[in-house]
C-alpha cells in the first residue's frame, strides 16, 4: 500500500477550500452515492476526483473485493482465530446456501430464528407465561459489549414499533446498574435473558447469579428456570448454569460478538418489536450485503463510507471521527459504533503480525444533534483539531403531529455541516460586530467570533428510521469496517486487546480483597488498592 501517495494526495487536495469545489455545480451529485432510498453524500470533504481514483486503485490493489467474496462465502479469515466470518448468513432470509467446512449453515440460521420466532412470540402474546401464570410485563437482557449494544441500541431506536413487553438491559459489573434495574420490576412476571457467545464472561455470569438469585428469593428455586433463557454458542456452560435446553438459542463461532445482534443476541429485540419488524430488520441488512456484494466501487455506499474514512484518518491524519445522529432514537449508535470500529479495527499488527505500517482505525465518539450542539460542537467549529463528522438524519419523523420539530432538526443538521465548511471570516465577524465595538476591542472580539471553515462533514439521508432501514444502517458500517480492515491489512475479527485488562483483574480480585498481598504490583497499584482498603475500613 503506497501510504505516502495517498497522504501526498490528500494534503495537495486539502489545499483547496472544500466549498471552492461548489464551482463546479456537479460536485454534489457526483461526490455522492446512494444505495436503495438512502443517499449519502461525501461531497463536503477535501476529496477530489485524483484522490478519489487513487483511493479505489488502493482499493483494488489490497484485493478488497476477493476478499469481500471469501466473507460471503465461508472463507476462514478470521486467521487469528481460524474462524469464518458470516454475520451476513443470519440476515441471508432467502437461505441460499453458505458452506463452512463443507456444511450448509443456512438450514440451522433459518431453523433458530424459527425457534426465535416462536418464543419471542410467546412471550408477546402471553402463550409462554411465567411459570407461576401471567404473562412476563420485562424482559431483562443481562449481557455486555456484542451481548448487549446492538439489541440494546436497536430497542430504543425501534421505539415507535415497541409493542411487546418492556426490554431493559443490564451490563456492567457494578451492581448498581442490575439493582437499580431490578429495583423497579416484579420478579414473578420477569423474563431474564442471560446473552453471552463465550458463557464465561465475567460481568454477565456474575449479573446472571445475582438475577438468579433475585428470581429464586420471590418465586422459589424450582420454578425459577422457567424465567430464563440464554443466547449463546456454548450450550454445555448454559446447561451448567441450569437453563432448559429448550429456552438456549445457539449460534455459531464464525458470528463475532460486535456483529452478533441479528441472531439470537436479537433476541429482547424481537420480544420488543416482533417477528415480523424483526425480519424486516433483517432484510434491511440484507439488501445493504446485495448492494454492498455487486454495486461497483463508485456505486458502493460502504465502500466510499470507507474510502472516506481513510481519506480523512490515514490520507490527512484526522484521528477521530464523530458521529452525529440527528435522530434521538439513535442516542446509543455512536456507542455501537465505537465497539463495532474501535474493537474490529483498533490494531497494532497487520494480518502476518507486522507492525502497521499506517494508523489504525479512528477514535469514534458522538452524540445526537441536536444536543451534542449545545455541548462539544464548539471544539468542532473552533478547536485546534479537525474533527471530520457523520452527520445522519431521517427525511420523515415518526411523529407527523410534530413536523415543526422535524423541520428544526433538518434545519439543524444541514445548517452544521454548512457552518462547518464555510466558516466565519475576519471581516464578517468585524461587520457582526461593529456598533457594539470600537478600534482594539473590536479587533479582539471580531476574532473570537471567526470560524475557521473548511472542516470536512459527510451526511447520510434516509426515509425513516424504520426496522428495515436500521438494518441497512447497522449493515452500512459493518461493511465500512471490513474494508477499511482489509485496506489496513489487519483482521478485523479478533480482540486480544481486550484480554490483558480481563488477566490483571482476576489477579486483582484478592489483592483488593485483603487475601493475597500485592506485594509484586507497582507502587501506584499498591497505593490504590491501600487506600481503597483503609477507605473500606479494612
Ligand atoms: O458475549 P460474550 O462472550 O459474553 O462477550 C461479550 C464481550 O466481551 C469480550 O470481552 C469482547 O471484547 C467483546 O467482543 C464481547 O462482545
Amino acid at each position: 500500500m503506497d501510504w505516502t501517495r495517498l497522504e501526498k494526495a490528500a494534503q495537495t487536495a486539502a489545499e483547496t477550500p472544500i466549498i471552492d469545489r461548489f464551482a463546479d455545480s456537479a460536485r454534489a451529485r457526483e461526490f455522492s452515492v446512494s444505495a436503495g432510498e438512502m443517499l449519502f453524500d461525501y461531497s463536503k470533504t477535501s476529496m477530489d476526483e485524483k484522490g478519489r481514483a487513487l483511493l479505489v486503485e488502493m482499493y483494488e490493489a489490497a484485493g478488497v473485493p476477493a476478499r469481500r467474496e471469501e466473507m460471503f462465502t465461508g472463507a476462514k479469515i478470521n486467521e487469528t482465530e481460524g474462524r469464518a466470518v458470516l454475520h451476513t448468513a443470519l440476515r441471508n432470509l432467502d437461505g441460499d446456501p453458505v458452506m463452512v467446512d463443507g456444511k450448509d449453515v443456512m438450514p440451522g440460521v433459518l431453523d433458530t430464528l424459527n425457534e426465535m420466532e416462536a418464543f419471542a412470540e410467546g412471550i408477546r402474546s402471553g402463550r409462554i407465561a411465567a411459570p407461576g401464570g401471567g404473562a412476563f410485563t420485562d424482559v431483562v437482557n443481562i449481557g455486555i459489549g456484542g451481548s448487549d449494544l446492538g439489541p440494546a441500541m436497536a430497542t430504543l431506536a425501534m421505539a415507535p414499533y415497541h409493542d411487546g413487553p418492556r426490554c431493559h438491559y443490564v451490563s456492567n459489573v457494578d451492581g448498581a446498574h442490575i439493582n437499580d434495574v431490578l429495583l423497579g420490576l416484579n420478579p414473578a412476571s420477569t423474563l431474564v435473558i442471560v446473552a453471552s457467545k463465550t458463557f464465561t464472561t465475567i460481568e454477565t455470569m456474575t449479573n446472571a447469579e445475582t438475577a438468579r438469585n433475585w428470581i429464586a428469593r420471590a418465586v422459589g428455586t424450582d420454578n425459577a428456570g422457567g424465567h430464563f433463557a440464554a443466547l449463546s454458542t456454548a450450550a454445555d456452560k448454559t446447561a451448567a448454569f441450569g437453563i432448559a435446553e429448550d429456552r438456549v438459542f445457539g449460534f455459531e463461532d464464525w458470528v463475532g460478538g460486535r456483529y452478533s445482534m441479528w441472531g439470537p443476541i436479537g433476541l429482547a429485540l424481537m420480544i420488543a418489536i416482533g417477528g415480523q419488524a424483526f425480519r424486516a430488520f433483517l432484510a434491511g441488512g440484507q439488501a445493504m450485503d446485495r448492494h454492498f456484494r455487486s454495486a461497483e466501487p463508485l456505486e458502493n455506499l460502504p465502500v466510499m463510507l470507507a474510502l472516506t474514512g481513510i481519506w480523512h484518518n490515514q490520507g490527512l491524519g484526522y484521528a477521530t471521527r464523530a458521529v452525529l445522529p440527528y435522530e434521538q432514537r439513535l442516542s446509543r449508535l455512536p456507542a455501537y459504533l465505537q465497539q463495532l470500529e474501535m474493537e474490529s479495527n483498533g490494531k497494532g499488527v497487520s494480518m502476518d503480525g507486522e507492525t502497521l505500517a499506517v494508523h489504525s482505525g479512528p477514535v469514534v465518539w458522538g452524540e445526537p444533534g441536536t444536543n451534542g450542539q449545545h455541548a462539544f460542537y464548539q471544539l468542532i467549529h473552533q478547536g485546534t483539531r479537525v474533527v471530520p463528522c457523520e452527520f445522519m438524519v431521517g427525511a420523515e419523523s415518526h411523529e407527523p403531529e410534530l413536523a415543526h420539530q422535524h423541520r428544526l432538526l433538518i434545519s439543524n443538521c444541514l445548517a452544521q455541516s454548512e457552518a462547518l465548511m464555510k466558516g466565519r471570516t475576519l471581516d464578517e465577524a468585524r461587520v457582526l460586530m461593529e456598533g457594539k465595538f470600537e478600534g482594539a476591542e473590536l479587533e479582539r472580539q471580531a476574532r473570537h467570533r471567526v470560524f475557521p471553515g473548511n472542516r470536512p462533514s459527510t451526511t447520510l439521508i434516509y426515509p425513516k428510521l424504520t426496522p428495515f432501514v436500521l438494518g441497512q444502517v447497522i449493515a452500512l458500517y459493518e461493511h465500512r469496517v471490513f474494508v477499511e480492515g482489509v485496506m489496513l491489512g489487519i483482521n478485523s475479527y479478533d480482540q486480544w486487546g481486550v484480554e490483558l485488562g480481563k488477566e490483571l483483574a482476576k489477579a486483582l480480585e484478592p489483592v483488593v480483597a485483603g487475601e493475597v498481598s500485592g506485594e509484586d504490583k507497582d507502587g501506584s497499584t499498591r497505593q490504590l488498592v491501600g487506600f481503597i482498603r483503609r477507605a473500606q475500613g479494612a
